[in-house]
């Protein structure tokens, strides 16, 4: 499915500002972006449910169809559990004993077992969103839209459906756009993932892209990411001897590309050399992670956090040690 130049206005207010989106298919296309960036307004729009300003949307094979599943279950209150996965079946005419045998083999997956007889107010929150998730899943939509389907359940079913969608659409190869702000669910499912902010996508690109080379300080501070430093403290590291562009303000630099040095930092013993530099630092947090450990230090003001691997002696809190900092790995940015 591809947009081009989409624009969705509410009330004469413009939500959504010229997105141009190719989700190729068998992709799983995760959308990410802060509350009231305009995810839900997009997929509404993409799945006909609200009226496109201008632009185009268009399909691979002339056509094509959607299914929604929202953050919240909206499912018909006086139709059992059933029934309610099997609703669209009976709108497209299939018999009866057909559209219960398929709608069982969707109970079962989503582990919804013996509840088939019940209504949505006999469910708790969580059956009822996969309820929703069936209901949608049923009708083999091209393009499934997930509008943080998850979000209500907890951890370990939240972990065991997503696995459980992943292998089935990997298995169907569907393709899915996913709105999520759980990285965690992001990283282990997305093909690609698209950063929106204020209705506009800023940045598509795999997961590592995105979370190594943020295109703005704007998509960094939305991820989170560590080691984001203003031109104020670079200055302060360097007594204003290595300067930037004006027109830069902002840096960041990931924290596999800063390493630790134990000994305290001595100016006359440690050399300006032309592509690194050393900063002095105190270790404020020691932290084991999977390659090994994950430091955060104090370096002037600026909290920075670097991760070693192998490091041959796990540095203490309040030690003095020196950071290096490779300049090349810095990524400077206007605001
Ligand atoms: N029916 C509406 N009338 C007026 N404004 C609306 C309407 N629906 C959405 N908006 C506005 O559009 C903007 C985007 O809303 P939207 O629900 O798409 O954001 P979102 O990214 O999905 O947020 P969240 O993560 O909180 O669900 C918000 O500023 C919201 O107030």
């Amino acid at each position: 499915m591809q947009l081009e130049q989409i624009n969705i206005q509410i009330n004469n207010e413009s939500i959504i500002h010229s997105i141009d989106l190719k989700i190729n298919s068998g992709e799983i296309f995760v959308l990410m972006g802060p509350s009231g960036s305009g995810k839900t307004t997009l997929l509404k729009g993409i799945a006909g449910l609200l009226p496109f300003t201008s632009g185009k949307q268009t399909w691979e094979n002339g056509t094509g169809t959607t299914g929604l599943v929202f953050q919240e279950p909206r499912l018909f209150p006086h139709l059992t559990v059933l029934e309610n996965i099997s609703f669209g079946l009976k709108v497209r005419g299939i018999p009866a004993k057909e559209r219960k045998k398929a709608a069982r083999e969707f109970l079962k997956n989503l582990q919804l077992d013996g509840l088939e007889k019940r209504y949505p107010h006999q469910l708790s929150g969580g059956q009822q969103q996969r309820v929703s998730l069936g209901r949608a899943l049923i009708l083999n939509p091209d393009l499934l839209l997930l509008d943080e389907p998850f979000a209500s359940l907890d951890t370990t079913l939240r972990q065991d459906l997503i696995e459980w969608l992943y292998d089935l659409q990997r298995k169907l190869s569907f393709s899915i756009l996913w709105v999520t702000h759980y990285l965690d669910e992001a990283l282990s499912v997305a093909d690609r993932i698209g950063i929106i902010l204020e209705g506009r996508l800023q940045q598509i690109g795999t997961p590592s892209k995105i979370f190594q080379n943020p295109d703005s300080e704007k998509i960094a501070q939305f991820l989170s990411l560590p080691n984001r430093f203003s031109k104020e403290q670079w200055s302060n590291w360097f007594q204003g001897e290595l300067n930037v562009l004006p027109t830069l303000n902002r840096g960041w630099i990931d924290p596999n590309h800063l390493q630790l040095f134990a000994g305290e930092y001595n100016q006359d013993e440690d050399i300006r050399e032309e592509f690194t530099c050393m900063i002095p630092a105190i270790v404020t947090k020691v932290r084991p992670s999977r390659e090994g450990y994950s430091i955060s230090v104090l370096a002037g003001n600026q909290s920075l956090d670097v991760n070693t691997t192998g490091w041959k002696r796990v540095p203490t809190v309040k030690e003095k040690i020196r950071i290096r900092v490779p300049f090349a790995q810095i990524h400077w940015y206007s605001e």
